[in-house]
């Protein structure tokens, strides 16, 4: 079996994943952390990994960028390749003004502008991930001697959106940091009662001129996989 965005046969891909945007991170994810890393998927370029974990299968599939791509991967390897658990390990530009560069944010709750958060009629959806992920992600953190900032992402449709009054207005709302991709894979994971959680390293502010390069983004991923790897094995 395969389906229209991924190759892997099946039972090539585990019933746990590590899911960034950039395919490249997952490569660099696949190599850095699992054993016996094979590529089972590649097509368009959105690379998929699997190999162990101390002898757990786990896999490393990237999502490209934004809400109905993430949509396509997430929907395939719940509904297609019986996947569980999916935790999401990106980047983020901090909405929060104590927010730095390269800490992590764990998203308990994703507001969106996205048309793909219209789920249920007459409802304004609420994109949540899983209790259990998120408590073991929490508590991986703190076994690291880190206090773990936790709460609202925003995943917008626009990277280049120039909407200050928005921003002021999440940020009055609590809202931490602004991704892509953690409300859609959220619903997704609600549509198939499985489970999903997003945690994203801080590469940029939108208050503050600071920001890494894209090298850095690519290889910021460290402390976050190693939090969501404890995470999905809880
Ligand atoms: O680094 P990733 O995981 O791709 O996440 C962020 O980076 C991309 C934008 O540059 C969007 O996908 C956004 O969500
Ligand atoms: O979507 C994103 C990701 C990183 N930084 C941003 O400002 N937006």
């Amino acid at each position: 079996m395969s389906t229209p965005h991924l190759s892997a046969a099946p039972g090539e891909i585990a019933p746990l994943v590590l899911m960034p945007g950039d395919p490249r991170r997952a490569r660099r994810i696949a190599t850095a952390f699992f054993d016996e890393a094979r590529l089972v998927t590649e097509v368009r370029g959105i690379e998929g990994w699997t190999g162990t974990y101390r002898g757990t299968p786990i896999s490393a599939v990237a999502s490209g960028m934004g809400q109905p791509s993430i949509s396509i991967y997430a929907t395939e390897l719940y509904r297609f390749y019986d996947v569980q658990r999916i935790i999401r390990v990106g980047t983020a530009g901090a909405i929060a003004d104590d927010l730095t560069l390269g800490e992590v944010v764990i998203g308990s709750a994703a507001h969106t502008d996205s048309a793909l958060a219209n789920r249920v009629p007459g409802v304004h959806y609420s994109h949540a991930p899983s209790f259990e992920l998120l408590a073991a992600a929490v508590q991986a953190a703190r076994a690291a001697g880190v206090t773990p900032r936790v709460g609202p992402i925003f995943s917008s449709d626009a990277f280049y959106g120039n909407r200050p009054d928005t921003m002021a207005a999440l940020l009055a709302h609590g809202t931490l940091a602004v991704e892509m991709e953690a409300a859609a894979l959220y619903g997704v994971a609600a549509e198939h009662g499985r489970e999903a959680l997003t945690l994203a390293t801080i590469t940029d502010h939108l208050s503050r001129e600071e920001k890494m390069t894209a090298d850095e983004r690519e290889t910021c991923f460290e402390q976050m996989t190693g939090w969501a790897i404890a995470a999905l094995l809880a």
